[in-house]
């Protein structure tokens, strides 16, 4: 149970798409099993009036739902609200998403990580201006600068040559094509845990096969085929993707880690390729909020665990409504809530303060 006896409500507001891969029965069931009871945000009702919800979990976006938030935020100051908006907002951006990634330091003697060289553009002058990005090689992808989860911020382009840049339309950026063997790492986090899966990626690149080939090739969410999908597909074996080995599970944990304390979110995921000419270094491609964690094996019990552990104030360096729990207790004052394993927790209150900047820096 997640509490002596007493039941938790949490309201989830989700896109259609994501409330009939995410709330099935069994975690439903499961949840429920453990004291949660998981309950539809009714969106034609404000969200002051429902619940009260003793969190929220939701992956919408616009000034209504925020500011429903907010609303919501000072009338019931002990829920919890996963994730906090101006937080989700850093990865709509992909050059702020991958910022982050870049400020992050981590010790680690055997393995290395970092980002693939891009660079943003916003205007067709600079797109043909090669010299501005002169320090990219090609193959380059061509990725929409966001990433609000629409179909088009999800289309890319391959872009073997200077052919290539004629159908792109910036804003985009343009990163670097690493080889990295076909296959892409997915780690997903929720909370503390951290699962690393692999998935088919795009194949390598030849360097001598580029002149030859024609300018670009287009292509969208070429990770996300469901397993049943992958079994027959020949291109999939072909990648042997059984063969590849998985990053070292400490390094990604790591990473995920920093991640999540600099992000200040609870559940992401974040794709990582191996750079093919070094074999031990990483990179970090995309970081996506609220991910298809229906695909992970076991979900139900790991989004449970979390729910009970939100509830009961057990994760650690609990990250809720954009501040970590140390930078809570800084700045507020300290009230031991809910004693767990013997501990004194400090409340964390849903305080107005400051609210991280929104402008995102590019
Ligand atoms: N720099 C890169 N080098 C090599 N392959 C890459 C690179 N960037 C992206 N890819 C490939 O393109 C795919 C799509 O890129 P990316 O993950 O950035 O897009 P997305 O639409 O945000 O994906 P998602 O569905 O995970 O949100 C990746 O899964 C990977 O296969
Ligand atoms: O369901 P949603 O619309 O949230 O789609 C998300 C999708 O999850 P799904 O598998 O449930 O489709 C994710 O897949 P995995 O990384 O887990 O493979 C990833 O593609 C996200 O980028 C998508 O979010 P978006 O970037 O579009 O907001
Ligand atoms: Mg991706
Ligand atoms: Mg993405």
């Amino acid at each position: 149970m997640a509490g002596e006896g007493r039941r938790f409500e949490i309201g989830y507001a989700l896109l259609p798409k994501k409330e009939n891969s995410f709330i099935r029965e069994s975690l439903v069931n499961q949840a429920k099993s453990r004291g949660i009871d998981l309950v539809k945000i009714d969106r034609e009702r404000p969200l002051v009036d429902q619940g009260p919800f003793d969190c929220v979990l939701h992956k919408l976006y616009g000034e209504d739902w925020r500011s429903q938030l907010n609303d919501f935020r000072s009338k019931n100051p002990n829920a919890v609200i996963i994730d906090y908006p101006d937080a989700i907002e850093r990865l709509h951006n992909r050059i702020s998403m991958l910022q982050v990634v870049s400020e992050l330091k981590i010790e680690n003697q055997s393995e290395t990580f970092g980002i693939p060289k891009q660079i943003v553009i916003y205007d067709q002058e600079t797109l043909f201006d090669t010299q501005a990005w002169e320090f990219l090689k090609f193959p380059v992808i061509a990725k929409p600068l966001v990433a609000d989860g629409s179909a088009k911020s999800h289309k890319m382009a391959l872009v073997f040559n200077h052919d290539g840049l004629n159908k792109l339309k910036p804003p985009i950026v343009l990163q670097e094509f690493v080889n990295h063997g076909g296959v892409i790492f997915k780690v997903y986090v929720v909370g503390d845990y951290v699962k690393c899966v692999k998935r088919k990626s795009l194949p390598d690149v030849l360097e001598e096969k580029l002149k030859s080939l024609e300018g670009s090739l287009s292509f969208s969410q070429v990770s996300n085929l469901a397993t049943h999908e992958k079994s027959d597909d020949k291109y999939y074996k072909l990648m042997h993707l059984e063969d590849t080995e998985l990053p070292p599970q400490s390094f990604m944990t790591d990473i995920a880690r920093g991640l999540r304390k600099a992000m200040k979110l609870n559940l992401f995921n974040f794709d990582v390729i191996r750079d093919n000419r070094f074999g031990n270094r990483y990179l970090i491609i995309d970081i996506n909020y609220f991910p298809g964690y229906a695909k992970m094996p076991g979900y139900e019990t790991v989004l449970s665990d979390f729910f009970c552990d939100i509830m009961n104030r057990k994760v650690g360096d609990l990250v809720v409504d954009g501040f970590s729990q140390e930078e809570k207790v800084a700045e507020i004052e300290e009230k031991p809530v809910l004693s767990c394993e013997g501990e004194a927790r400090k409340m964390v209150i849903n305080s107005d303060g400051e609210e991280n900047e929104t402008s995102i820096p590019v």
